[in-house]
């Protein structure tokens, strides 16, 4: 059926279409600095109510022989957390707390995909957010919630931890796509 195959090519094309890639915040952030020569070098991709990005865990991340460490885990939710929080509510933003719990072993130089997205507006300044790990067979092997603390770009600013001047930059260009 070619006119039922090229409907779900179409689909498909607009679905992968709907994800836009983010534009870099940070060039030296562990987790998302393309510039950190020891870092994740995570990239970006949001379709307006997720985030979401694909990495391989490079082999001196590991913990236990093949298999990532917890703590390189933990960094990556807490990133794609960061990035939903940031992108989903347009605001500059710390975290405040975060569980992560540990479902399977995820081993390293695999592909793993991490999707998070805001599960609630807790009130202006605070939101929860959630993330999860899948494997390349698509299992969830790691999943996290986090509070998140909502700064707008005047408050971030007296919280002193950018100069200015970056904080000036990051906020006119880090809500635009790639
Ligand atoms: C490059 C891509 C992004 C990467 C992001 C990675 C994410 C991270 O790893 S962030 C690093 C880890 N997280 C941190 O370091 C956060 C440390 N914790 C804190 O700073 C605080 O606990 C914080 C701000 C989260 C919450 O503070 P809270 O418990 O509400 O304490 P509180 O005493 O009420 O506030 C402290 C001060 O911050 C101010 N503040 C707190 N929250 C806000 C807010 N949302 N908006 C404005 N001001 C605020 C308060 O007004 C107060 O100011 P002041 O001392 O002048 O009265």
């Amino acid at each position: 059926m070619p006119a039922l195959k090229h409907w779900l090519y179409m689909k498909e094309v607009l679905i992968v279409a709907e994800w836009t890639a983010l534009k870099n915040i940070d060039p030296h952030c562990f987790a998302c600095g393309q510039g950190n020569a020891h870092g994740l070098h995570m990239r970006f991709f949001s379709d307006g109510e997720r985030v979401r990005s694909r990495l391989i865990i490079p082999g001196h991340l590991r913990g236990w022989h093949t298999l990532v460490h917890g703590g390189v885990l933990a960094t990556i939710l807490d990133e794609a957390m960061s990035w939903a929080a940031i992108h989903l509510t347009g605001r500059f933003i710390l975290t405040q707390e975060m569980t992560v719990r540990f479902k399977k072993p995820v081993r390293i130089e695999e592909e793993v995909r991490v999707e998070s997205c805001v599960a609630e507006r807790i009130s202006p300044r605070k939101a929860l957010l959630k993330a999860e790990i899948r494997n390349s067979s698509g299992d969830i092997c790691a999943e996290s919630s986090g509070v998140f603390a909502l700064f707008t770009a005047e408050a971030f600013t007296r919280m002193n931890l950018v100069p200015e001047n970056m904080l000036d930059a990051m906020n006119q260009s880090m809500w635009r796509s790639a």
